[in-house]
């Protein structure tokens, strides 16, 4: 059965929403106007930022940091035509199956 992540999905339809709206008054808006790559950085440093939270620095931090990474992976998604609710499925699909059985498949291929 499908599952949702209702704060995730809401996110992501204010996100897309902004596409195409003024840089001026939307931070989202401002990334889609700096293109992917761009987008991808931002992602990649807030992701960076959420390791370093978790090594170094507290708990609260990793919470802020880690609100910040998903909030730039949903806004990659939407540049990028990416549905959640494929992502979703794709979660959906792997319960049940270990990460080591997964891995040993693939070595076998
Ligand atoms: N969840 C977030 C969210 N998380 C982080 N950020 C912004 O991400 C930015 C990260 O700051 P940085 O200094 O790292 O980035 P930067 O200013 O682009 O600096 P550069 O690296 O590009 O020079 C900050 O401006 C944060 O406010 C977010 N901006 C928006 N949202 C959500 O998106 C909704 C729509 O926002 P707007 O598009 O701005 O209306 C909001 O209501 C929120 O729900």
């Amino acid at each position: 059965m499908a599952r949702d992540a209702t704060v995730l999905d809401e996110l992501y339809g204010v996100i897309a929403s902004r596409k195409g709206t003024d840089p001026d008054k939307s931070y989202t808006a401002k990334l889609f106007s700096r293109g992917r790559g761009k987008i991808a950085q931002k992602f990649g440093e807030e992701a960076v930022e959420a390791v370093v939270a978790a090594l170094s620095e507290g708990k609260d931090e990793l919470v802020g940091e880690s609100a910040d990474t998903l909030y730039h992976l949903l806004v990659l998604w939407a540049d990028c035509g990416i549905d959640p609710a494929k992502v979703w499925a794709e979660l959906d699909r792997r319960v049940g199956t270990s990460g080591i059985d997964e891995k040993k498949s693939r070595a076998k291929k």
